[in-house]
């Protein structure tokens, strides 16, 4: 067919390809949270269902999408990883993102009623901003997902103690801010459990440590494996052969996906999952 007089638009379209043989992290954040949490009620510091529903979302979204590798979430955010050799969309950073952003939304409005029964979702509807950031090394992505996790860890160790002394010492919100001012963590584990009887210990892992979402294999025994060597060694070629691809993303697509409240900041968790950082799917468990 004759091209249109009106073809001529589609010069104004800019190309928006990621940098190749990068790890792409696209972080998703719910907007307007904060409204969104008082309008449902959601417990404070941490609402179960709200993280759950979240935990839901992202698995759903690694299922539909098996070129991610891992996922990792905290309060109303997720980053996906997409591993560096990955040449979905041709790596273009609207169509990943717009992606992860409305199959996550769709999930947590679709699971909704699952986690909240008897809250039925009104206008406004949840919604979710993304955006997508490079990382030319392992290092860089374990680096991001540390930054992550300890702000996880200091936002749930502040939050906890804030509503501690709010909830059970009965002080307003300001007071607990001052009481809290200039404090390091040693002094807040020391406020809960003197005047509360709180182990900060003992708190859930999901609320201390986040959530992380990724294909579950097979363990490997520590020590026997080096994932950050191998995955930063793979230098060529850039991406795999179409074929291997296509068996690879089969394979991934059937492992069982998990989500678990992990240090991920430590070398055990990547030392004993190398699949993860050098894209080549583990072994499947057996049965039980
Ligand atoms: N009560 C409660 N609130 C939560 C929970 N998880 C997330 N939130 C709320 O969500 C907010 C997330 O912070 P932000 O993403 O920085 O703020 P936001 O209000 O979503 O604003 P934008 O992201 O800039 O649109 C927190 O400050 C909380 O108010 C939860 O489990 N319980
Ligand atoms: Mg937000
Ligand atoms: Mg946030």
């Amino acid at each position: 067919m004759a091209n249109s007089k009106f073809e001529y638009v589609k010069q104004f379209e800019q190309t928006d390809n990621l940098l190749p043989n990068t790890w792409v992290v696209v972080r998703i954040d719910g907007r307007g949270f904060t409204k969104f949490a008082t309008k449902y009620g959601f417990e404070k510091p941490n609402d179960k269902r709200a993280l759950e529903l979240m935990n839901a979302a992202a698995r759903a979204v690694m299922a539909e999408l098996p070129d991610i590798t891992i996922a990792y979430g905290v309060s109303d955010e997720y980053s996906f990883v997409f591993h560096k050799t990955c040449s979905l969309f041709e790596r273009r950073a609207s169509k990943l993102v717009s992606t992860i952003v409305s199959t996550f939304t769709a999930y947590y409005v679709h699971l909704w009623s699952i986690h909240f029964p008897d809250t039925p979702l009104s206008p406004p509807l949840p919604s979710f901003d993304g955006r997508a950031v490079c990382y030319p090394t392992v290092q860089n992505l374990r680096d991001y997902m540390s930054w992550r996790q300890v702000d996880c860890h200091i936002n749930n160790l502040y939050n906890t103690t804030f509503w501690a002394l709010i909830q059970l010492g009965g002080i307003d919100p300001t007071e607990a801010e001052k009481t809290l001012k200039g404090t390091y963590a040693a002094d807040k584990n020391e406020i809960m459990f003197s005047k509360f009887a709180i182990n900060y210990n003992n708190e859930p892992e999901m609320y201390k440590k986040g959530s992380v979402v990724f294909r579950d294999y097979e363990l490997v025994e520590p020590g026997t494996h080096n994932a950050t060597i191998e995955a930063d060694s793979l230098a060529e070629p850039v991406q795999q052969s179409k074929t291997q691809a296509e068996n690879d993303k089969k394979r991934r697509a059937k492992a069982p996906i998990v989500v678990q409240h992990l240090d991920i900041i430590k070398d055990d968790f990547w030392d004993r999952r190398p699949w993860l950082l050098s894209n080549k799917p583990g072994k499947v468990p057996k049965e039980p």
